[in-house]
Parts: C-alpha cells; sequence; structure tokens
C-alpha cells in the first residue's frame, strides 16, 4: 500500500504525454525540467526546455520536434548507461498500476543487465523522472490522460483523483457513438482499433493475419475536436471469427451508411495494445440510413492512391508517381473536410479517414520523388509539409522518420545550394540517427561546399553588380555581347553574363520543313541573332561510351552504335526529366516546350506568338508575364511528347570522339532548319546557345543551320538527313543531284584511294620522300576536280559547294610541299601549297563558316603566306583581311587586334 502511495505521487508530480512510439509512458516533471535546464549537459538542457515548451504549445511542430528531440536523448542516455540493448518489455502487468522506476530495474534484471548498469541508469534518469509503462494498463493511463489532457495546469489533487478513478474504473464503458458513418470494410481481416487521442501520437490500426472479422469502420470526433477512428466489431471476440456473421454485418451495414451504437463495450485489444470496441449483441447497432457516399469518394482512398504512389515509386515512374502522390494528398484533404464537418457527417457522406500517417507518407514520398527529378524547390516545400505533420509509421522509429525527412530537406536545400541551411538541416537529421552514413558524408559535403561558396561565389550566388545590370540589359536589347576575353583566354575564363536575346528574327511556316525561323532585318555577318539559355541541359555524359559497350554483350550485335544509342537514350530521358520538372516549375517554361515540334506534321504548322521567347525580367522591362505564381499542373506535362520534342530538338555538342560533350534543348534555336550550306552557326557557353549570322543577308532570308557534318558529298548528307527523319531540298543538295556523272566517279575514287591512305598513313613518316602512293594520287584528284569544275564552267559558290563535298583531294594538298605539288603536276610549274590550301578555305567558310576546319585553315594558311611572302608583304596583307574576315563572322568581334590574336590563339591549338 504504501508502495502505491508512493507511486501515486509520483505520477500526480508528473505531466503526462504518451512517448511517440508507444511502448512507454513517459513523465516528466515540469519542476524537473527546469531543473535539468539548470543542472544537466547542454544537449539535456536545451532538449528539456523544448520539451516543456511543447507541453505548453503541444500544436506546435517545433514542440513536437523538440519533444521528439528530447526522447531521443533520453533513448541516447539510456543507451550510453545501460548498453546498447533497448528493453523494449517491461515486467508482467499490474492492474494496480504500479508505475515506478522500479518496474523499470525488475524489467532490465529480466534482461539481464548488471546491478551497475541499472545503478547507471537510474543516476542519469532520476534527473528526469523517466517512468516507463507498459501499455498493457492502457485503458488506465488513458482515462488519466484525459483526465490532464489537453488543460495540463493541473493540480495535484485532479491528478490524484484521476489516477484513484482510473485504477477503479471497470473496462467496459456506457457509451453511446451516435451517427457513426460506416467507412471501409475490410472482409476476411479481424482489425483492431486503438482509440488514441494523444497530442502526439495518431490513430494506430493493429491488424492479425489469422483471425478474420468484418468491422465497421467509422469516424467520430473525440471531445476535443480531434477526428479518430473507432473500430467497432459487430459480435463478441468469439464471433470474430465467424464467417457467416461476418458477411451478415457486411451486408446489413455497408460503407456509408449510417449508425448508431449503443453501449459497445470497450476493452483492451486481445493481444496487448489499444482499445477496441465491440458490440455482444447486433441490436446495439441501429441502422439510421443505408445513404451511400458519393461516387467521388467511394473509388479510391487516399490509402489506395499512396499504394499505388508507392508502386510506381518503385517502379521507378518518378512523373506518374509525382501525380498519383499529389492525388493522394488531394484526396487526404477532401476526406478531412468532410470528417472536420459535423453537417457533412450527419448527412451520411463521411469517409474513411486517412491515418495522419497517409499524409505524412504521401508528402515524403513526393518529396523524394521530386528529389528524384531534380526539382528542388517541390522537395524542399513537401519536405516541409512533412515536417509539418505527425510523423509515426508503423515498423519505423519515429527518429528514423524525423531523420530520413531532415535528410531529404537538406539534399533539397544542397541542390538549390544553399549550403550553409542544408548543413544545419543534415545536423539535425544526424541527431536522430548519428550513424547514418550517407547523413554525414551529406553534412562534410555541405560543410565544405559552404566554405568553397565563401572563396569562390557560384556562378548561381552571383550578385550582379549594377554595372553587370546595365549590360546585362543592354545585351537584352540590342543583343551586344563582348566575348573577347572569354575567346582569347580559350574558354577558361567564366563565362560573361549572359541574358537571354531574341534579336531580329521571327517564326514562319517553310514549305515541305515546318516551320522556320526568318529575319525580319537584314544583318552582317558575325551579327548575333538569339541568345538563349536552355530548357533542359545535360553536361557530362552519364556513363561514357566504354561503359556502355561492356554491359552490351549481345552478340554479332554493332557494338558501337548500340552502345551510343543506349547512351543518347539516356542522355534523352534526363532531358526530359529537366524539361518536365522547368515546367512544373516556371509558369513560362511550358508554353516554349509544347510550341517545339514533336516530329508530326500537324503539330509544325503552328506558329507559336514570339513573346514566349522574350526574357524573364530582371533583363527586360517588356516582358508580358514573368510570373511564377501559376505553375503548371502535373496533368498537363506529357512524358510522352517530351521524349519525342527532346528527340526533336536536343542539339549535341559533340566533342571530337564524337560522344558528345553535352546535349541541350533551346527554345528559340529549335526553329531554325537544317541546310547544307547554313547561314548561321551556334556557339555554346555554359548552357547558354548563340545564334550568329555567318554571312551578310537581307530581310526575309530564312536562318539555317547544319544539323550535321555538311563537308560530305550528296549521298552522305542525305543519309544524315533520312536518319533525321527528313530530305534536304537545299539549293546545294539540288544541285549536286545534277552534276554530270564524272563528279561521282571522281568521287568513287577519292573513296577507294582514301581507304589506301588511311592504311599506307599508319607509318607514314615526317619525310616528303616517303609519303605514300596513294596521298600522292590523291592530291592529284585536286586537279582533275578543279579542271572538271571550270569546263563545266561552274559559278564559284558552285565550286565550292563541289570542293567541300569531296575535300580529301585538297586535304591531301595541303599535307604536301611545294615541290611534291610541282611534281604532281608538272605541267604547272608556278603551283603552291598555299593556293591549294586557300581553295579549300574558301569552300569551307562558304559552305559552313561556323565549322572550325575553316578558321584552323585559314588560320594556317596566313602563317604560310607571311612565311613565304613576308610578314607584312601585299600579299600577306591581303590574307589576313581575308582571314580576319572569316574570323569575324564566326565571333563577332570587330576589333583587329583582338582578331589577330584570336587567330595566332587557333594556329597555335593546331
Ligand atoms: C528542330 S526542328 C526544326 C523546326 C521545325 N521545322 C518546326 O516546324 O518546328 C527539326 C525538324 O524540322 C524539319 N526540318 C529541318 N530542316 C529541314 C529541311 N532542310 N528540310 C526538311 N525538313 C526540315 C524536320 O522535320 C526536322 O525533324
Amino acid at each position: 500500500m504504501k508502495e502505491e502511495a508512493s507511486d501515486r505521487t509520483s505520477i500526480s508530480d508528473h505531466k503526462t504525454c504518451l512517448i511517440p512510439d508507444s511502448s512507454f509512458l513517459l513523465f516528466t516533471r515540469a519542476e524537473k525540467c527546469c531543473e535539468l535546464h539548470r543542472t544537466a549537459e547542454v544537449e539535456g538542457e536545451r532538449l528539456a526546455l523544448g520539451l516543456l515548451n511543447g507541453i505548453s504549445s503541444h500544436r506546435s511542430n517545433d514542440a513536437r520536434l523538440s519533444w521528439t528531440r528530447f526522447w531521443y536523448w533520453a533513448q541516447q542516455q539510456w543507451r550510453i548507461h545501460c548498453g546498447t540493448r533497448k528493453i523494449t518489455c517491461s515486467p508482467a502487468s499490474s492492474s494496480t498500476g504500479k508505475t515506478n522506476l522500479d518496474r523499470v530495474y525488475r524489467g532490465m534484471r529480466e534482461l539481464e543487465y548488471s546491478p551497475t548498469e541499472i545503478r547507471k541508469f537510474s543516476e542519469s534518469f532520476s534527473k528526469v523522472g523517466l517512468v516507463a509503462v507498459h501499455l498493457s494498463s492502457y485503458d488506465r493511463w488513458e482515462k488519466l490522460r484525459m483526465r490532464i489532457s489537453p488543460d495540463l495546469a493541473l493540480n495535484r489533487s485532479e491528478l490524484e483523483e484521476a489516477e484513484l478513478r482510473a485504477s477503479n474504473a471497470t473496462t467496459t464503458e456506457e457509451i453511446s457513438l451516435v451517427d457513426l458513418t460506416v467507412g471501409t470494410c475490410y472482409p476476411g481481416r479481424a482489425v483492431c482499433g486503438t482509440l488514441c487521442v494523444e497530442p502526439f501520437s495518431s490513430v494506430k490500426i493493429f491488424t492479425t493475419s489469422k483471425a478474420s472479422a468484418t468491422v465497421i469502420n467509422s469516424l467520430l470526433e473525440d471531445k476535443f475536436g480531434r477526428v479518430v477512428r473507432v473500430m467497432i466489431n459487430i459480435g463478441t471476440p468469439d464471433t470474430f471469427t465467424n464467417s457467416a456473421q461476418i458477411a451478415r454485418a457486411a451486408s446489413l451495414y455497408q460503407r456509408g451508411s449510417l449508425i448508431d451504437v449503443h453501449s459497445p463495450v470497450l476493452k483492451r485489444c486481445g493481444w496487448d495494445k489499444g482499445l477496441v470496441m465491440y458490440v455482444d449483441n447486433p441490436e446495439k447497432v441501429h441502422l439510421v440510413t443505408d445513404r451511400r457516399l458519393p461516387a467521388a469518394l467511394t473509388s479510391k482512398t487516399a490509402d489506395h492512391k499512396l499504394n499505388e504512389a508507392i508502386a510506381l515509386f518503385n517502379a521507378m515512374d518518378w512523373f506518374k508517381a509525382a501525380q498519383v502522390y499529389t492525388q493522394c494528398i488531394g484526396r487526404c484533404g477532401q476526406q478531412r473536410e468532410i470528417w472536420r464537418s459535423p453537417g457533412e457527417i450527419h448527412s451520411g457522406q463521411a469517409v474513411q479517414a486517412p491515418a495522419e500517417d497517409v499524409l505524412w507518407l504521401a508528402y515524403s514520398g513526393r518529396c523524394a520523388t521530386w528529389l528524384q527529378l531534380k526539382n528542388y524547390t517541390k522537395a524542399l516545400a513537401d519536405a516541409n509539409k512533412a515536417l509539418e505533420l505527425e510523423c509515426k509509421l508503423k515498423n519505423h522509429s519515429v527518429e528514423d522518420c524525423i531523420s530520413k525527412i531532415h535528410f531529404m530537406k537538406g539534399t533539397a536545400l544542397f541542390g538549390l545550394e544553399r549550403f550553409q541551411e542544408a548543413a544545419q538541416v543534415f545536423q539535425i537529421a544526424l541527431l536522430f540517427n548519428p550513424r547514418d552514413k550517407s547523413v554525414q558524408r551529406a553534412l562534410e559535403r555541405s560543410k565544405l561546399c559552404h566554405e568553397l561558396e565563401s572563396v569562390l561565389p557560384s556562378v548561381a550566388n552571383i550578385q550582379l553588380s549594377s554595372e553587370d545590370f546595365q549590360s546585362a540589359r543592354q545585351q537584352c536589347h540590342n543583343g551586344d555581347l563582348d566575348l573577347s576575353e572569354y575567346f582569347l583566354s580559350g574558354e577558361s575564363v567564366s563565362p560573361p553574363i549572359s541574358s537571354c536575346y531574341v534579336g531580329p528574327v521571327e517564326i514562319q511556316t517553310r514549305e515541305g520543313a515546318g516551320r522556320g525561323l526568318f529575319l525580319t532585318e537584314s544583318v552582317v555577318a558575325g551579327q548575333l541573332l538569339i541568345v538563349s539559355q536552355a530548357l533542359a541541359f545535360v553536361t557530362n555524359k552519364p556513363k561514357s561510351i566504354s561503359s556502355y559497350k561492356s554491359v552490351l554483350t549481345i552478340i554479332g550485335q554493332d557494338l558501337e552504335s548500340s552502345a551510343r544509342r543506349e547512351m543518347t537514350l539516356d542522355i534523352q530521358e534526363d532531358l526530359v526529366t529537366q524539361l518536365a520538372c522547368n515546367m512544373l516549375s516556371t509558369t513560362r517554361v511550358l508554353p516554349q516546350v509544347y510550341s517545339l515540334s514533336d516530329g508530326r506534321s500537324d503539330q509544325s504548322k503552328i506558329i507559336p506568338n514570339m513573346n514566349i521567347f522574350f526574357p524573364d525580367p530582371p533583363f527586360c522591362d517588356e516582358t508580358a508575364d514573368g510570373s511564377n505564381d501559376e505553375l503548371s499542373d502535373l496533368d498537363n506535362v506529357n512524358i510522352r511528347i517530351l521524349r519525342e520534342i527532346v528527340a526533336e530538338n536536343a542539339i549535341c555538342d559533340s566533342d571530337r570522339e564524337g560522344n558528345g560533350r553535352s546535349w541541350g534543348v533551346w527554345s528559340l534555336p529549335s526553329f531554325i532548319n537544317h541546310s547544307c550550306h547554313p547561314n548561321s552557326h551556334k556557339i555554346r557557353i555554359g548552357d547558354y546557345l548563340l545564334i550568329f549570322a555567318s554571312r551578310d543577308m537581307c530581310v526575309g532570308t530564312e536562318i539555317t543551320l547544319p544539323y550535321f557534318d555538311v563537308f560530305q558529298c550528296a549521298e552522305g548528307r542525305l543519309e544524315e538527313c533520312v536518319t533525321l527523319g527528313f530530305v534536304c531540298r537545299c539549293r546545294r543538295c539540288l544541285f549536286e543531284q545534277i552534276l554530270p556523272c564524272c563528279f561521282s566517279n571522281l568521287q568513287r575514287k577519292v573513296v577507294e584511294l582514301l581507304e589506301i591512305t588511311i592504311l599506307e598513313d599508319d607509318d607514314l613518316s615526317p619525310s616528303s620522300l616517303d609519303k605514300p602512293p596513294s596521298l600522292l594520287r590523291l592530291a592529284r584528284l585536286a586537279e582533275a576536280l578543279e579542271q572538271e569544275m571550270a569546263s563545266n564552267q561552274f559559278t564559284e559558290e558552285a565550286r565550292n559547294w563541289i570542293r567541300a563535298s569531296i575535300v580529301d583531294p585538297y586535304l591531301a594538298c595541303s599535307r604536301l610541299s611545294n615541290d611534291d605539288l610541282r611534281e604532281l603536276h608538272p605541267s604547272s610549274p608556278g603551283i603552291r601549297r598555299a593556293d591549294r590550301m586557300a581553295l579549300l578555305v574558301d569552300a569551307f567558310t562558304a559552305v559552313n563558316a561556323g565549322h572550325e576546319l575553316g578558321r584552323r585553315f585559314s588560320a594556317h594558311l596566313l602563317h604560310e603566306v607571311g612565311h613565304e611572302f613576308g610578314w607584312g608583304s601585299p600579299e600577306h596583307v591581303k590574307q589576313e583581311v581575308r582571314v580576319m574576315k572569316i574570323f569575324r563572322a564566326y565571333y563577332g568581334i570587330t576589333d583587329p587586334g583582338i582578331l589577330r590574336q584570336l587567330i595566332a590563339k587557333v594556329r597555335q591549338d593546331l
């Protein structure tokens, strides 16, 4: 008796809360917390104080976190003092409700903790007054809780009275539940519910596998206005497994019908935790109406949607998963609205209440999905939403859940380059799960990035100075962009700030090619036409081509092309992901994306409004709509169409091995059609694509780009076009189709010689004596070609087209000395290598001025002329003017000094 009295004293001295994992009740005396605040370790103090706040304002998320952190800290203390074994069971229940440390000690002894461990534990926990109570006496504690919660300012006598009532209470309650709406029934499964309305916990449902019973799952609100779910089993516990009874109940009380339940028996759940209500006589259940739920709500509950979303996530169908998670969240809200409104409940429209964890899982699941989709803004928003909710999951500790969601939040912040905040969040995650290696690594990485950030501000964090801003604004208005420093540094300095720019261009239909981009003003060579930022951009190929090859072991398959195809598909999928994310996070992206061709002819007939391509504020005042308030709906993002758009419009910036250095989708440049003698060229700087005019052009000219290497014969180019799904009918192609057959004969000879030359080239020594005979024969073909063209009286433009189609004889000439050439052409004693190279340069620049070969050869040629005729000689000056023109047309730079430096640089790089 004495012991009991002391127990009561100890209980009544404490305020009570249900610990998150419901295994124990944790009693913490307010005064003791304050005491702890003064005396215990810093972390404990902080957390205990947080707990105090938590108790007094149990609605706040912060308080809940403090509470959980405190619990975590307490558990840590437990482990420190009692070894790693976690006490998960305590001694047999006591009907008298003995709840003191002795019971815990006894439990510890049963678990074979040593007396020293127990002493350590008691020393540690006497400070915070932790008492663990097994839930076998849950009903007693339930009553006690009812008495003291939510008003925690209870006096001692009230608490004592409450406890006395609790210890005397029988397990049967005389209550009537009126106007319950039947929710989902679970035929074939015994479901027991825990009536659990603690401030820090949510409803738990327990199921058993062997037993089966029909359960009418209804909703009601507890006296504090919280919605709880009550399971009412029709029948006594013995009849839970009676299938006839189950079938009868199921047919009587269908989902959506309204019932009153009189005097259900309130019992502790059969196995050990929780409460279950049941009626021993079906007559105690009165069917008020058999009204059904609205169709929209009967279709799929939030739980169903959640399962669907999880399955999609596991199948890595991220977009669909995000969509279904969104539907699940919506469904939770819908259902919640209905429970919250008593009127609705009375009209029989209540539906199954989604447990709090459904919403938590939906937000955290969608957060993980956004992370997969690299949409960090949305991931962050969802992580914050999840953190506002009660995170209590079956089979998971609260620490795990909180750690996990903090980890996701940190990852989102990291993705947004908010490194310092990310580090702080990872630190919280570690507090809950100190051993998690990935969190540790993420924390280190964030700290490092934060340090680096202070030394080397990232591009994203650059604050524009007013000067920068002015220049960006200017650039936006007139396309002034000084790239000299960038090019002179060999593209190693950070790229100049680029805002987007739409020059004198407009979209028009182009016969036989859908739509195209046309000039609205005349332009000069080297003029900047467009600066466009990628809608999606992949810098590094995800895997090198060799790693693709190593996984492709299909015998008889062309390994190289299969590997390349696999890689391209991977990259395209990345681009699709990015496009979709961009569409969801920025309003103006969606119309731009959907304006692009998806390869269907009907789509290519629509001319988009040019306004959608104009840049965003702050660089441009005139933009009509820069608002991001209304983001695209996921329903508007059609992945199948995005795949087609990417396949049709992605531009690859290949490296010398052709593996692809970067891939991107740009809006306005995507309207530029292909030509085999294009009049514009592109330069990529970061994820910006700059389109320059390669020639002087008059208003109304269609701007064209080469989609592939156009220095090849007509058949080769046609093959490339066919692979891309169209047939080029540019003037060059049309002209080459009608060339006399002598040219195709010459072309054939070139191909034959080329094959031999490549073989002979393997052991080519620098000495001219060792030049492979095929090289000399190849070089001789240049002469034959020139003669044929002269005899056909082709224009200079046509000659350049042919030279560009059959370049190898001219390339061969460029590898020979003047003596070699004279030997090859005894009839032309004045022939020089420079002349042949000049022809090559003309061909290269006339056909595709954007190609680096033209610049390289011209720089080389200039050097040769200087060497031969003297630097500054009239020959050299003439040649320099020509080469400068070529360089100006490419870089858009007019300063002769800078152009000279660029020419020298290109020559050095040879
Ligand atoms: C990037 S889009 C160019 C813009 C496209 N014309 C449109 O209407 O949106 C590429 C597609 O344009 C068409 N195209 C581009 N150049 C072409 C050409 N020279 N001849 C015929 N069709 C061409 C092909 O259908 C190609 O797949």
